[in-house]
């Protein structure tokens, strides 16, 4: 469980990037936060896991926060496994090495991501995707009760991100809560109890199913924007109309 109490953040001498969010985030639930670039959802997702203070408000949550942030290559060639195993601090602790069983638990979350096959391999050579499942994996082996993530499809090709989106359902439905960014609607249509829309006149949180509605995106974003029957999901998917000029 996580809560956002009336919070509010703007970086040192500029404009507030929100103000006044709240929302409770159940075990169990998924909510996902979409908003134009520049809106602040990762700042949101950032105050969420603890890493930002917020200005004003405070967030309320029981137990650690597994974080996953944008992949945007890496300084130290750690090899893949190594990186995940990072993701067990808390279990191993301090001036300790990682057990047979932190090396078991990061390897579980490599076979679960489907990046196993990448252990070996110095996490700067890989690919853009294959960072992110890294650090999906990493965030997984956590074991912690809340996992944040910062658009955690980017890069992602269609069966990855369907790989991605069925493991956070699972999760979810395990009891994990979560809170995810995302530029796709679709996805937060698919997995979201709640969704925070970033708007320019403040955010609103809601039910998904509520808020993803068409007149809802196609404001939020400037861009016509329908939505079709599908058997996915709760039954909508989302079509973005692309016009030529002139
Ligand atoms: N470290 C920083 N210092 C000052 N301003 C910042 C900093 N980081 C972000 N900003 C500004 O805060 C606002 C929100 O940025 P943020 O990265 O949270 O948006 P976003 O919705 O995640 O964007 P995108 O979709 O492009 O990733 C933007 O105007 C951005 O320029």
């Amino acid at each position: 469980m996580l809560e956002l109490a009336g919070i509010g953040f703007h970086y040192p001498r500029r404009d507030w990037v929100f103000r006044g969010v709240s929302c409770v985030l159940a075990a169990g639930t998924a909510t996902a936060v979409l908003g134009p670039n520049g809106s602040g959802k990762t700042t949101l997702v950032r105050c969420a896991a603890g890493l930002l203070t917020p200005v004003e408000g405070a967030v309320h949550g029981a137990g650690p926060v597994g974080f996953v942030p944008q992949a945007r290559g890496g300084t130290f060639a750690y090899p893949a496994l190594d990186m995940v195993l990072m993701g067990r601090a808390r279990q191993v602790g301090l001036f300790r090495s990682p057990s047979a069983a932190d090396r078991a638990a990061a390897l579980q979350a490599m076979e679960r991501v489907g990046v196993a096959g990448l252990q070996a391999r110095p996490f700067p050579t890989l690919s853009g995707g294959e960072q992110q499942l890294v650090l999906i994996a990493r965030a997984i082996a956590a074991d912690a009760p809340v996992l944040v993530l910062d658009e955690p499809a980017t890069g992602l090709d269609l069966k990855n991100q369907a790989r991605v989106l069925a493991l956070l359902a699972e999760l979810a439905s395990d009891g994990l809560t979560l809170l995810l960014s995302t530029h796709h609607p679709d996805h937060a249509l698919f997995l979201a109890d709640t969704v925070l829309l970033m708007g320019p006149d403040g955010v609103q949180a809601g039910p998904a199913q509520q808020l993803l509605t068409a007149p809802a995106l196609s404001a939020l974003y400037g861009v016509r924007v329908s939505t079709v029957a599908s058997g996915a999901g709760p039954g909508r998917s989302i079509i973005t109309h692309y016009d030529r000029p002139g």
